[in-house]
Order: structure tokens, then sequence, then C-alpha cells
């Protein structure tokens, strides 16, 4: 398919149950406006004394208090470290809600709060290509009530958009319209604040703000996947990208410096989806954590004839039931999101 005729359909559903779908705030973010500036309307959605508080409580539970008082203000020299335009956005929403910089930043930083995320990137017998994601996190009660959709607005046309929380400047999930999509899931442990800092000095970039960044200057699916795959970034990450045409879909295992490896769709001999959780596609997923096979299981299940936005949304619940999860992922709420490029 061309990649001017593609169209693109983002769908959120929130809670255990499932039962209705509930979409996110939607909000319009002008690129043409200051940095400092266009988050402010983004802003009026939620409320100040609500977000300080969802702020110091992730903070509190998530980083040692010996550490927080070391590292705020470390963080808070990292404006001068940090590229524009997330630097001037950062600063805008900390003055805006009169919180401090270094903890503005910090968040930013985060990398992950025990997530397990899983992505699906198919092919149909067409050739539709379809992208699924998945994000099941700790701190649900609070990042349920914070999460948006976000439209990027450029000469008064969407530039690109994602999925994100109100604060969070990167994103994790994202689409350039009639081009391609993108989702980043964690790999590779460790705690999120330890290594952010030091490797944010190194001049490398957080792996979302490399999804922005790709989102709004790669000109094509291959660009997005060579950028994606080559730029220094500040920790591990799986990107998973689709495009819309036949054999556009790849799973991009990433180390800091460069790629570990890369692993495209490959229809004809057979492999018409990849599934990425948070372990190499490689190696065998540990015993407690069953979604991959569970969603290959799945995918197979279903075949590429039947495969579509319907049929991937019902099995990313699927795979992610409590069949198959082990109490320590079965959080109470679940964030399904499904990108579905298609003709
Ligand atoms: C700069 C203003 C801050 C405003 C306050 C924000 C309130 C609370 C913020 C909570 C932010 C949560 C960040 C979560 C990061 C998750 C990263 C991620 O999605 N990782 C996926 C890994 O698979």
């Amino acid at each position: 398919m061309g990649a001017g005729r593609g169209c693109a359909l983002l769908l959120l559903l929130w809670g255990a149950a499932r039962a209705a779908a509930a979409a996110p705030p939607l909000c319009n973010v002008s690129l043409e406006q200051e940095p400092r500036q266009r988050w402010l309307p983004a802003l009026r959605h939620f409320d100040p004394a609500f977000l300080r508080a969802a702020l110091a409580r992730v903070i509190d539970e998530t980083v040692p208090k010996w550490v927080h008082a070391a590292i705020r203000p470390v963080a808070e020299e990292l404006e001068f470290f940090i590229p524009q335009p997330f630097a001037g956005e950062i600063l805008g929403m900390c003055k805006a809600l009169g919180i401090s910089v270094g903890d503005g930043i910090l968040i930013n930083l985060a990398y992950e709060f025990s997530a397990f995320c899983t992505s699906i990137v198919a092919q149909d017998f067409k050739g539709n290509i379809y992208h699924g994601r998945n994000m099941d996190y700790a701190f649900g009660d609070i990042l349920r009530k914070i999460t948006i959709d976000v439209q990027f607005m450029q000469n008064g046309q969407v530039a690109y958009k994602g999925t994100t929380f109100i604060g969070y400047v990167g994103l994790w999930t994202g689409q350039s319209p009639h081009k391609f999509t993108i989702s980043g899931d964690e790999r590779n442990k460790g705690r999120w604040w330890e290594n952010a800092v030091a490797a944010f000095l190194s001049r490398n970039v957080p792996v979302s703000w490399l999804v922005r960044d790709t989102l709004g200057t790669a000109a094509d699916f291959q660009a997005a996947v060579l950028k994606l795959a080559a730029t220094p970034i500040i920790a591990d990450v799986y990107y998973i990208v689709a495009g819309t045409s036949p054999k556009e879909g790849v799973v991009i295992t990433r180390n800091r410096r460069g790629p570990a490896d890369i692993w495209p769709l490959e229809p004809t001999a057979g492999a018409w989806f990849r599934v990425e959780t948070n372990y190499d596609h490689w190696t065998t997923p540990p015993p407690f954590d069953n979604r991959r096979t569970a969603a290959i299981k799945a995918l197979n299940a279903t075949g590429w004839e039947n495969i579509n936005f319907e049929t991937l949304f019902q099995l990313h619940n699927i795979y992610h039931s409590n069949e198959c999860c082990s109490p320590r992922q079965v959080h109470d709420t679940d964030q399904n999101l499904g990108v579905n490029m298609c003709k």
C-alpha cells in the first residue's frame, strides 16, 4: 500500500472487567507553540493537586528517600543537558504545577514500574499490517487517571500521535499517520533511577524520547527502523515497528549503543506475526511468565485469514487473562491499546 493511502485507528480499553471502553482525554499539543507553553492546554484536564500528590506518591514508593535527596539536585542540573523540546516542555509543566524541576525531570526518566508489556505485529493474508500493544502496570489507580491520547499538531494537521501520561513527555506508543506505528517494551531490569542520570550525562536519550523524535522526523517505515535501531539510548528496550505495506513489521532488540537483533515479519516463510513481551525472542521466557506462549497460541488459533483489528484486540485480552499470568502479573488494572494500520 502506498504510504499516503493508509488510515489509522487508535483504541483504548480500560478496566479489569473490560466491559466498556472508556477513552482517555484527547489532547492537542501544538508543535508551533513554545515548548514551555504547549502542554498547558492538556494540563487543564487535570487537577493540579491530584498531579502533585500522584507525583509525590510514585517517587516516594519507587525511589528510596536518601536516593531522592541525593538525586534531585542532580536531576535539576540535567536541565542544562536535556535537548529541546523536552527540557522546555518539562520545565513549563513543572512551573505551571508548582513542582520541583528535579522531580519533573526524574519522573520523565522513569523507564518502567513493574511493567508487563506485550506488542504484536501481524500481517493478514491480504497484506494488511496490524500492530497491537498491551501495557500492565503497577500504580494502575494513578496511571488510569492520567492517561492521555495526544495529537501533536503542525500546520493544522496531526504530525504524529501517541498515548502517554500527563507530565510524561516521551511516548511508548505512537503513530505517524499513514506511515508507521511504534511501541516500546521494557528490556532488562534494573531500578530506573539507578542508571538514568549517569546514562543521561553520556548524552544518550531516553528510549521514549527517541520514539517521539522518530515519529516526528522519519519519512517512512524503513527510515523509522534505521533510526530506532541505531540511535544511542540510555537503556535497553524492544522497539516494535509496523508500516503500511506488506512485510513492514519488525521487532528491534536494542542495547544502549545499537541493535542487538532485528526480527522482521517473513510472511512468505509462514512468519506472519511477531510477538514481543519482555524477553529476547531467541531465549525461553521464565516459567512464571507465560504471555509469549499464550499469545502465539492465540495467534495461531486465529490464523492470518481472521486477524483484524477486533480479533487482535480480543486476543490481547485472552493471552493477558489470568490463565496465563502468575499472580505477580495480575494487577488491578490493565491498559490495552490496539493500533491498527489499515488499507
Ligand atoms: C513534569 C510534570 C509532572 C507532572 C506530574 C505527573 C504525575 C505523575 C506522573 C507519573 C508518571 C508515570 C510515568 C510512567 C513511566 C512509564 C514508562 C513506560 O511506559 N514504560 C513502558 C515499559 O515497558
